[in-house]
C-alpha cells in the first residue's frame, strides 16, 4: 500500500516525517524503519519522526534513529516537525507538543524555528571531557585541527567504550573559534555515522563550554558542517534552564511509498 511522507532537514540533520494521526504507521516494525532512512534501498535519513494526536498539547512527536529503534529526544528534529505541524495547519507561530522527554515548546519566528529544551543538570565534568543529557546523552570533548578529525573511527571507540556500555552515547568534538563561536562535529548513536549537525548535540556543546568556564556567554553559536545553529540559556549555581535550540528547518519534498 502506498503512503505519503515528507522529507525535512534541520542544518542537514535530515529526517523522514510521516502523519500518523491516523494511526497508519507499524511503530513496532524496526526492519521498516531501518528500510525507510536506508540511503540506497529506501527515502534516506538519519531519523523517521511521527507526528501523533495528543490530548492536550498540539501534538505528539516519536523519534526513530535511522538503525529504526526508537531513541531518546532529537533537537533538530523537534524544529523540523514544528515546521511540518505548521505545514499542516496544525500550528501558527507557536508550537507546544510532547517528545519522550516530556512537553516542549517552540516559536517560529525570522524564517528559523525555535525549541525549548528541557532543563539540563548534573553535568559530570572528567579531565579531557564532559558528559551531559540535553534530552539525549551527550559526550563533548576538545578537539584540535577538528576538520581533519575521522569521526567516524575516533566517535564509535568512544560510543562503543565501556564509558557508556550498552545505552552507548553521541560524541561531540568541539573546536573553539572563540568565546562566542564553537565548531562541532558529532558521531550520533543509532546513525553509527557522523551527521551534519546534532541538535541535542550543539545543546551539549554550548552548555559544556559555559559549564567549564570555557566562555560567559549565555547565546552561542555552533558552526557545524551542516550550518549554524544558536543555543541560548539561564544558568543557576551548575543548572541550566530556559534551553532554546534555535536554527532553520526546511521542507525538502513530499513523496509516496510503499509497506
Ligand atoms: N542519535 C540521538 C538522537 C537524535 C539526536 C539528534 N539527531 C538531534 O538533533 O538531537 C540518540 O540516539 O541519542
Amino acid at each position: 500500500m502506498m503512503h505519503t511522507f515528507y522529507k525535512y532537514q534541520g542544518t542537514g540533520n535530515d529526517f523522514v516525517i510521516i502523519d500518523n494521526r491516523q494511526d497508519i504507521f507499524d511503530k513496532n516494525n524496526t526492519k521498516l524503519i531501518k528500510r525507510l532512512c536506508d540511503r540506497r534501498f529506501g527515502i534516506g535519513a538519519d531519523g523517521l519522526i511521527l507526528l501523533e494526536n495528543h490530548n492536550s498539547a498540539d501534538f505528539k512527536m516519536v523519534y526513530y534513529n535511522a538503525d529504526g529503534n526508537e531513541s531518546t529526544m532529537c533537537g533538530n528534529g523537534g524544529r523540523c516537525i514544528v515546521a511540518f505541524a505548521k505545514y499542516l495547519g496544525i500550528v501558527k507561530a507557536e508550537a507546544t507538543f510532547e517528545a519522550v522527554d516530556g512537553l516542549h515548546k517552540a516559536i517560529i519566528e525570522d524564517g528559523l524555528v525555535k525549541l525549548q529544551m528541557h532543563n539540563v543538570q548534573g553535568i559530570q565534568m572528567n579531565d579531557d571531557f564532559v558528559f551531559l543529557d540535553t534530552g539525549s546523552p551527550h559526550h563533548v570533548q576538545f578537539q584540535e585541527n577538528l576538520k581533519h578529525l575521522d569521526i567516524k573511527t575516533e566517535g564509535s571507540t568512544i560510543r562503543f567504550s565501556n564509558l557508556y556500555k550498552k545505552e552507548g552515547v553521541n560524541v561531540n568534538f568541539v573546536e573553539a573559534i572563540d568565546t562566542d563561536n564553537y565548531s562541532v562535529r558529532t558521531y550520533e548513536r543509532g546513525v553509527e555515522d557522523e551527521t551534519l549537525s546534532c541538535g541535542t548535540g550543539v545543546t551539549a556543546v554550548a552548555i559544556a563550554m559555559h559549564y567549564i568556564g570555557e566562555t560567559e556567554k549565555n547565546l552561542i553559536t555552533l558552526l557545524t558542517p551542516g550550518g549554524s545553529l544558536k543555543v541560548s540559556f539561564d544558568e543557576n549555581k551548575g543548572a541550566y534552564n530556559n534551553v532554546w535550540l534555535i536554527g532553520p528547518a526546511e521542507f525538502v519534498y513530499k513523496g509516496e511509498v510503499s509497506w
